[in-house]
């Protein structure tokens, strides 16, 4: 791809997304600059992500075709500020903050600019990313046609109305903290049973890896996938019981409500 591609901010998200970017060959590194505050993270980006790494956002800004804003959302107010005259007209902003809206985007940048509210999430890093993505009415399609290649190299993208995007962490954005745990406690369920727990974590990731898949590539209801695995009277229906007893469901469902909640908060207090 012919296009300088900034990063202001690059912590957890923006180095998932680099490195994500750079191993399916999208672009190359000199393409690519970051900026961040502290030496520590630009000698650190520099060495591991061998991109220009800089502490001066606004070069950054006037350099980049696509300009990622990928620091905390409490930082959006005062980089935009510090950013917003040396953005050229034809650059695509990309927020990937929880609870930033494109109004607030809009209305912070004083001018009509291109903006792309997305949600991605942390497994971008092995091109697995899963992300949301919602256009304001100054991309053209060319344009969201660029989005889109950016980040369907490092995994699956979803355009989605905004009036959804607060969802769009609890379901992909946040949820691979909870798949996380999930095979953290697979892991030590499996320990407390005897098995090593190298090969406990090798056990749990790969069979969540795997119904994922399932899901993904036979089209079929998870409910039936589910069934083909409980034998009448065998072990599976024994743990379906159990985690139907413990509300497995519901506590999901509620977590994500909670998720849901505070990214609308977030949106509320911009
Ligand atoms: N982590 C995740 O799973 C996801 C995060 N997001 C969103 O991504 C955004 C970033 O999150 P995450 O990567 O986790 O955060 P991190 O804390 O890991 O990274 C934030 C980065 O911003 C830099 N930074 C802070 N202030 C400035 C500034 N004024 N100018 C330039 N750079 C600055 C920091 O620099 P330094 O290192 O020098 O302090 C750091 O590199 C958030 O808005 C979050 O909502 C979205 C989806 C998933
Ligand atoms: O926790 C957060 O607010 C961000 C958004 C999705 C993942 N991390």
């Amino acid at each position: 791809m012919d296009k300088h591609i900034g990063f202001i901010g690059c912590g957890k998200m923006a180095q998932a997304m680099i490195e994500g970017m750079i191993k399916e060959n999208l672009v190359h590194r000199e393409q690519i600059s970051a900026s961040a505050i502290t030496e520590e993270t630009i000698v650190a980006m520099k060495e591991k992500l061998n991109i220009l790494m800089t502490n001066d956002n606004k070069a950054v800004a006037a350099k980049s075709d696509v300009l990622f804003l990928a620091v905390k959302p409490a930082q959006y107010e005062n980089v935009i500020d510090e950013i917003k005259d040396a953005v050229r007209d034809t650059t695509i902003i990309v927020t990937i903050a929880a609870g930033i809206s494109l109004a607030v985007m809009e209305a912070s940048f004083q001018r009509p600019v291109k903006v792309v509210r997305t949600m991605p999430n942390t497994p971008s890093l092995v091109g697995e990313g899963m992300s949301a993505l919602c256009p304001n009415t100054h991309l053209t399609a060319g344009d969201l046609h660029v989005i889109e290649t950016i980040f369907n190299s490092f995994g699956k993208t979803e355009v989605i109305p905004e009036e959804l995007m607060d969802a769009i962490p609890a379901v992909s954005g946040s949820s691979p903290a909870y798949a996380y745990m999930f095979i953290e406690a697979m892991a030590d369920g499996a320990v407390q049973q005897g098995i090593p727990r190298k090969q406990a974590y090798n056990l749990a990731a790969q069979a969540m890896l795997g119904a994922a898949k399932m899901v993904l590539e036979t089209g079929e209801h998870p409910g039936y996938l589910k069934d083909d695995v409980c034998t009448p009277g065998g072990a599976t229906i024994a743990a379906v019981n159990t985690l139907e007893k413990s509300n497995f469901r519901g506590s999901i469902m509620q977590a994500m409500a909670a998720c849901t909640a505070q990214s609308q908060a977030l949106s509320k207090t911009k």
